[in-house]
């Protein structure tokens, strides 16, 4: 028996991030919005005593660890935990869509799929308010990919608030040569306000909020209003990181994008188009300007992990 999962990327429409935190995490105020670019993870009932077995596919499944540190993996294991079951014997196929240490939450996307296909597969029926708290302890971004939709997440991103929209957007996903380390974004953030003399603690710097600008575009589902609200204070630390990401920005600016921004802690760069042929327009024009790797033109808002296929 098998169970298929669909789970979408995530871009952050805003990234406020306020100062670091004594346990190491900073809170933020982050507007996530799901898009339809995703993955998906099938979960097969394995021979007793095989174990987590891994397996990946798609262009970028060799930047994709298959060993413990695999979300997917760790989802497994977790969900078992909690449920009292012993090591589970179960193979994980990622077909990877999501670009890897993108700023997309590929991993926690997978992470997401892996406890809604487990649980399935399993036959647990474990509560919504249970996953989530599973979600929770594999990552900041994983409560987000089972929700999806658009919504606001607080403290560390994992208390979230579904937020009400209209209409869809059309976006485009620049993807680069390489990851960044999310940690290492952050830091960069820190360092670069020490260096800006703002200090960087949560005593110094305030506790983001949302911006009401921003979140009346999405319940009106006004793309060009949206665009002008994007934000992300983690851009300069992306930027800071690898500058060229600068002209990655500038590219799909001048091939007609409405708004453009870095992806969460980078390194691809998303662009807001006014429909969908100007998105594959400045998905062209992206791809030829040799300032990124590929490019993807892509929709949201779109649902969170969900159960596609049951065989
Ligand atoms: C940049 C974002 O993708 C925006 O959605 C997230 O904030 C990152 O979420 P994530 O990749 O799930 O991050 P986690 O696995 O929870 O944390 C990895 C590391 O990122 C940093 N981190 C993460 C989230 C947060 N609110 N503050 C942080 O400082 C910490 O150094 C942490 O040790
Ligand atoms: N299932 C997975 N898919 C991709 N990377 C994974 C997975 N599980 C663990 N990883 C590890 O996590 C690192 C970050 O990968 P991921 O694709 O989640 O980054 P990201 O999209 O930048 O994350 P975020 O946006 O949540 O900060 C990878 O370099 C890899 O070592």
């Amino acid at each position: 028996m098998s169970v298929t999962v669909r789970v979408p990327a995530k871009v952050n429409v805003q990234l406020g991030v306020g100062g670091l935190r004594a346990d190491g995490f900073h809170d933020l105020a982050n507007v996530f919005f799901a898009v339809a670019l995703g993955d998906e993870v099938t979960a097969t009932a394995g021979e007793p005593g095989t174990g987590v077995i891994l397996g990946c596919t798609g262009p970028d499944a060799g930047a994709v660890p298959l060993d413990d540190s695999n979300l997917a993996a760790r989802a497994a294991r977790l969900l078992a935990a909690r449920h009292g079951l012993a090591e589970p014997d179960v193979r994980l196929d990622i077909a990877k869509a999501i670009p890897v240490a993108g700023g997309m939450a590929g991993g926690s996307a997978d992470g997401a799929a892996a406890l809604v296909a487990c649980d399935a597969l399993w036959g647990l029926g474990t509560p919504t308010g249970v996953l989530l708290e599973l979600a929770a302890e594999l990552g900041s971004d994983v409560p987000f990919a089972l929700v999806g939709g658009v919504a606001l997440g607080r403290g560390r991103g994992e208390i979230l608030e579904p937020l009400p929209v209209a209409g869809t957007h059309h976006w485009v996903f620049a993807v680069a040569d390489g990851g960044l380390s999310t940690p290492a974004v952050f830091r960069e953030c820190d360092r670069l306000r020490e260096e800006a003399g703002t200090g960087s603690s949560d005593t110094e710097v305030p506790t983001p909020d949302a911006d009401p600008a921003l979140l009346a575009a999405l319940a009106d589902g006004d793309t060009v209003a949206l665009a002008a609200a994007l934000a992300n204070d983690l851009q300069p630390a992306a930027l800071s990181l690898r500058p060229a990401l600068a002209d990655t920005l500038r590219a799909g600016t001048e091939a007609g994008a409405l708004g453009a921004l870095v992806s969460g802690s980078g390194p691809t760069c998303a662009f807001l188009a006014k429909d969908a042929a100007a998105a594959e327009a400045v998905a062209a024009a992206l791809r030829a300007s040799g300032s990124c790797r590929t490019a993807h033109a892509t929709h949201g808002p779109v649902p969170g992990a969900a159960v596609v296929v049951e065989a």
